[in-house]
């Protein structure tokens, strides 16, 4: 796996012709690179992920990966190489979570079968990967709630994407699942975008993080520059400390109203 080169120039986006939910957001993100996007409930980091995974198109300004608009390629092009992993989970709970990730496969097959010995070898490796080997003849649907997140990050990589978006990626985990998926966030060679609430979380794990408020960029850099108590302030509306942890001496931010 390689990761591409993500440009986001100056895009906005609003439902139909409704007020912009997402107003001139543009970043450059070099291939390998991890970039968090934080903000307030609302602020609008679902929304600029689903542009950059094809589902919304922007009403102003673009999206390229390694310098081709992503609506100037094939939509199979796009699945190729950009992969997702959402809050909302699918329905195929009557698959079996090898059959989930094995669906990783699809936009690169050529007819509608998957299962060639590269397929199985990518397949296998991502479900070790993910720690969800164990369970791969089981119903997706009897899952608990953090075992099918994993299921669904395994998917994604079975993909081989250039670019994994990730929204909220440790939403149901537990802290020691937590922690192995950051590091190997940490440990990827692609390009990866996520959402983050875990403001300390995305200081460890991002290089880059873009701040949004109410739809727009408040700040965008590397996270020490990007996480400070001002932008949080007003990103947030709280009031923020750093501190140094006594033993690692990593800043440390906690948060009162
Ligand atoms: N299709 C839509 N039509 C109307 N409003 C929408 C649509 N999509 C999103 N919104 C609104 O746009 C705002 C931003 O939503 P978005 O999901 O991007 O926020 P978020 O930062 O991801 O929030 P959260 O942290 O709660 O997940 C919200 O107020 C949401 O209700």
């Amino acid at each position: 796996m390689s990761g591409a080169a993500l440009s986001v120039r100056d895009v906005s986006w609003r439902p139909g012709r409704g007020a912009l939910l997402l107003d001139r957001v543009g970043f450059e993100l070099e291939a390998g690179r991890v970039l968090g996007v934080a903000g307030a409930n609302g602020a609008g980091k679902s929304t600029l992920l689903r542009l950059l995974y094809r589902f919304h198109r922007p009403v102003t300004g673009a999206v390229h990966l390694d310098e081709r608009d992503i609506w100037s390629m094939p939509a199979r092009d796009c699945a190729r190489k950009v992969a997702a992993v959402l809050q909302e989970q699918p329905t195929e709970f009557a698959l079996s979570v090898r059959e989930i990730v094995a669906l990783g496969r699809r936009p690169h097959s050529s007819g509608i079968s998957i299962g060639g010995r590269w397929d199985t070898e990518l397949i296998d490796a991502a479900l070790e990967q993910m720690g969800v080997s164990a369970f791969a003849g089981r119903l997706f649907g009897s899952l608990s709630g953090g075992e099918r997140q994993r299921v669904m990050v395994a998917r994604a990589l079975a993909q081989e994407p250039q670019l994994l978006i990730l929204d909220e990626p440790t939403n149901h985990l537990d802290i020691r699942h937590q922690l192995e998926i950051v590091a190997l966030i940490g440990a990827l060679d692609i390009t990866v975008v996520t959402s983050l609430h875990d403001l300390n979380l995305a200081a460890r794990v991002c290089d880059e993080v873009l701040l949004l408020h109410r739809g727009r960029q408040v700040a965008h850099g590397a996270p020490e520059e990007v996480l400070t108590p001002k932008n949080i302030e007003h990103a947030y509306s709280v009031k923020v400390m750093r501190q140094e942890l006594s033993l690692s001496r990593d800043p440390h931010l906690s948060f009162h109203l």
